[in-house]
């Protein structure tokens, strides 16, 4: 396997950071303007910033692809995915469909995009465990089929329901012998 970009995507609350977390790879720091959750770290999780800043990044060629989510605008700096592919060493990252397919585009052979499944209601108590309200919870679940149905352009899909996180875990440890020992 030469991948080095692996790409998360899935619907809100699938487990794409809990999987990526367990792949544990170097992350690339993406760019949002959304609010930090509590416990988020600004430079760890995310670049928070403003809308304007990230629209006046992506309008000088900074960003290599910038797309909108539930009211939030999300990005991916080109330095930083120039660094990995340059680089080689494997690298990931989440996205939501829209990126994750410019992406894959973008470096065909070298990035791998895995999606993450799960089922609805499994999705929206996750939500609710995480605090979020009530009306956040109804937006980020508005769009749940269709974000399932983008699924299917990913490379390999990987069921993360609570009754299978033990294969999900051997999976991505599967995926990691892979990219490392390549
Ligand atoms: N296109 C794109 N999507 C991103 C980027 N960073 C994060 N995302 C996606 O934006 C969506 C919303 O992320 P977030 O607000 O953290 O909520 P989450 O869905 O609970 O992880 C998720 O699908 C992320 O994978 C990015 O740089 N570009
Ligand atoms: N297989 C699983 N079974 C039960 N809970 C899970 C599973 N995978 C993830 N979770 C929990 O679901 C919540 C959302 O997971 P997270 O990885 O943050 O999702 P995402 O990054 O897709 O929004 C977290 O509280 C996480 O601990």
């Amino acid at each position: 396997m030469s991948f080095s970009l692996i790409v998360f995507q899935g619907p809100s609350a699938s487990g794409k950071s809990t999987l990526q977390s367990l792949l544990g790879l170097p992350k690339v720091v993406t760019w949002t303007s959304r609010a930090p959750r509590p416990g988020e770290v600004n430079g760890r999780d995310y670049h928070f910033t403003t809308r304007a800043q990230l629209g006046e990044m992506f309008h000088s060629g900074l960003m290599i692809e910038m797309n909108e989510y539930k009211g939030n605008a999300y990005g991916t700096s080109v330095q930083s995915i120039r660094d990995i592919i340059e680089g080689g060493t494997p690298t990931s990252t989440v996205m939501e469909a829209k990126g994750a397919a410019a992406i894959k585009t973008m470096f065909p052979a070298q990035t791998l995009l895995v999606g993450v499944s799960v089922e609805k209601e499994q999705c929206r108590r996750r939500l609710q465990e995480r605090g979020a309200a009530a009306e956040e919870i109804e937006r980020r679940m508005a769009d749940f089929e269709r974000e399932m149905k983008e699924l299917s352009q990913c490379d390999l899909i990987i069921r993360n329901s609570d009754d299978n996180l033990d294969k999900a875990c051997s999976i991505i440890g599967i995926l990691r012998q892979g990219l490392l020992h390549s």
